[in-house]
């Protein structure tokens, strides 16, 4: 059933285990989350990025994404990854979507406070739920020194000002993680995530979490983590089943006997990732 995110999470803070949020932008990831929902029995958020949105079409994808949550049979949320264009956001809301984030992380924090607390207002007011980011996840391209990505960690009394400030429902942090590949093992800020949850006490987000070692998911969770985002993980999966299913049949053509067992592939790297972080069962 189509559900919006702080159903979701709320349990998922309450009980302390982690939701995974899968990025789609066509019909095959989308199948790929939904069956591994169901065949796990976890609740599950399907997210599209702003440059998803650009490939699919917003009411494209929204119509596939809330089309299958409402015949599914666990919750599934619609949420929008890294909105940083308000009028997209507003236009997420008009499409349906049951969760967004308005990620201001690179404005000031007084704008990122002001802009995060006005989107806030309208979509409670639609009954939707809010994510916003506080610190700066980068990328593992950005060619940033160890200490501007400990200086760009989410500051625990600043995580605490904006989150009483904007009534965000939950609450993206920078503890060491990057979006894409990882090229060394990333080092987590356990003390710093342990703090800022006990200090806040709201669902908690881990953004660039492909790549990082089983355990320290693990401990993340253990210690308030409840949504954490995946993408590059399913992208390399979709990838390396393309390359050896062309390699191996040279005279496959139709595309659902490609796409189809690339949906598979996705699908089982993102039920591993369900029972990794808790939710398995959880629907
Ligand atoms: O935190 C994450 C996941 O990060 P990871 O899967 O790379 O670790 N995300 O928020 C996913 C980012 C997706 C970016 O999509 P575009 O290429 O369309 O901009
Ligand atoms: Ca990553
Ligand atoms: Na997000
Ligand atoms: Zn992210």
């Amino acid at each position: 059933m189509l559900v919006t995110g702080i159903e979701i999470l709320e349990k998922a803070h309450k009980e302390g285990y982690a939701v995974g949020a899968f990025n789609t932008s066509n019909l095959e990831i989308t199948q790929a989350i939904v069956e591994a929902a169901e065949e796990t029995k976890s609740p599950v958020i399907i997210q599209v990025s702003e440059g998803g949105l650009k490939y699919a079409g917003i009411e494209t994808i929204s119509a596939i994404v809330r089309t299958m949550a409402e015949k599914a049979s666990v919750p599934i949320a619609l949420h929008l990854d890294h909105g940083t264009d308000f009028n997209t956001v507003m236009k997420c809301l008009r499409n349906g979507w049951t969760s967004v984030m308005m990620d201001a992380s690179k404005l000031p924090l007084e704008e990122n406070i002001k802009v995060t607390k006005t989107v806030v207002q309208i979509a409670h007011g639609m009954g939707v739920s809010v994510e916003a980011e506080i610190g700066k996840i980068g990328g593992t391209e950005d060619n940033i020194t160890v200490d501007e990505r400990e200086a760009a960690m989410t500051d625990p009394e600043e995580a605490l000002k904006f989150a009483k400030e904007t009534g965000v429902d939950y609450l993206a942090i920078a503890i060491g993680t990057a979006h894409g590949p990882y090229k060394g093992e990333p080092k987590l800020d356990f003390d710093r995530l342990k703090k800022i949850k006990e200090m806040l006490n709201i669902p908690l987000v881990l953004h660039g979490a492909s790549g990082v070692p089983e355990e320290a998911i693990k401990k993340a969770v253990s210690l308030g983590i409840n949504k954490i985002n995946i993408d590059t993980d399913i992208r390399q999966a979709f990838a390396r089943r393309l390359r050896d299913l062309l390699e191996k049949d040279r005279e496959v053509y139709d595309p659902r006997k490609i796409l189809g067992p690339c949906k598979d592939a996705m699908k089982e790297v993102i039920k591993q990732k369900m029972i990794l972080f808790g939710a398995a069962g959880k629907a």
